[in-house]
């Protein structure tokens, strides 16, 4: 998808399914630690420069006043496009408590996925599976990992076929599993950790003791999850967020998609155009912002310059410009805008 999506030559499944946007954040693939740059995010008009020594260099410009005295010359925010072939393996993030605790990170790894789409994949709609089923305990799922039950930890989530424009907020210790053909934009906290459950993909791909407890040990790793146990009521009332229009004019409107009342950690907002509309001056009130155009094509202005961007396109908007407007052509056009982490 992903690679349609950005029409690609001879598009395909790899099994490296995510994209990072505007990415200061290296990843961390076992056997790949000799790729210095991956995860980081290029500029376009400087293709050897990363975004990340432009912030570094410039932290006021790029993040603004504010978030660089609270957070220092980091996003603090990681954006990522994930298109999946195969149901990743179950697995917890840490809150920002354990993550304090147990990895000494300022960030956790609380994320929400914004459904764009997916396709179905071996006679099954794209799914995922969230939350703890009534009845789990910390015993019973270490029991679960120790005997390699997988269908057992299946089981004891509960499993949601998301459609397109659906949002959801995994917020850090909740147990999940992105299952085959989803197709996502993800916004989270800015680290990696992840704590697997499971000994292998489910494609035979056997996975390292650190892919599975990042360093924490079989014991200490079970301390990652929340044990707070729900029916699929609970689950979708705490997960499953409602987009709201928060904004209309001549041709466009901004639907709200995850505000700081959902979670202090990011915001998320859609900017959609009808064909030949010029959308509004769209700030981010001193803070910088990631946006990816979804879908169309047009131009983006800002003071008496313009770029023409199409579907694909990420941009990072720094937060010292004071706005940006949109203009489609050819066509309706989305923009997604994800924001850094509330500054109170
Ligand atoms: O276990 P793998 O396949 O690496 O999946 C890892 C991915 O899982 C998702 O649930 C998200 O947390 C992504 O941010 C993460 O990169």
């Amino acid at each position: 998808m992903l690679e349609r999506w950005r029409s690609a030559a001879a598009p395909s499944d790899g099994r490296f399914p995510e994209e990072w946007v505007a990415s200061v954040v290296k990843a961390r693939n076992p056997g790949r630690e000799d790729e210095v740059h991956e995860g980081l995010t290029f500029r376009e008009d400087q293709p050897d420069q990363a975004l990340r020594n432009y912030i570094e260099a410039n932290p006021e410009e790029a993040l603004g006043a504010a978030h660089a005295a609270k957070y220092g010359a980091h996003p603090g925010l990681l954006v990522k496009l994930l298109d999946a072939a195969e149901r990743l393996a179950i697995q917890v993030h840490p809150d920002k408590p354990t993550a304090e605790k147990l990895f000494q990170s300022a960030y956790g790894k609380t994320e929400a996925w914004y459904f764009l789409g997916g396709r179905n994949i071996a006679g099954e709609d794209p799914y995922v599976l969230c939350g703890f089923k009534p009845g789990m305990t910390r015993e019973k799922w270490e029991r679960l990992f120790h005997a390699q039950d997988i269908e057992g930890m299946i089981q004891s989530l509960h499993k949601v076929y998301p459609k397109p424009g659906d949002i959801m907020l995994i917020r850090g210790g909740i147990p999940h599993a992105i299952g085959p053909g989803n197709w996502m934009v993800e916004i989270q906290e800015p680290t990696d950790f992840t704590i697997r459950t499971e000994r292998a993909t489910p494609s035979g791909l056997a996975l390292t003791d650190q892919a599975i407890h990042q360093g924490l040990g079989y014991e200490r790793m079970f301390d990652c999850f929340h044990y707070d146990t729900y029916t699929e009521e609970e689950m979708l009332r705490l997960c499953k967020l409602t987009a709201s229009v928060a904004e209309r004019g001549q041709g466009w409107q901004i639907k709200q998609l995850i505000s700081y009342n959902d979670t202090p950690y990011f915001s998320m907002d859609q900017l959609e155009l009808e064909n030949g509309a010029i959308g509004p001056a769209w700030t981010a009130n001193g803070r910088f912002a990631v946006m990816i155009v979804l879908g169309g094509s047009g131009y983006v202005h800002w003071g008496d310059r313009k770029k023409k961007v199409e579907q694909g396109d990420q941009l990072f908007i720094p937060a010292e410009l004071p706005a940006v407007v949109f203009a489609s052509e050819d066509g309706p056009l989305q923009i997604v805008r994800c924001l850094p982490p509330a500054l109170s």
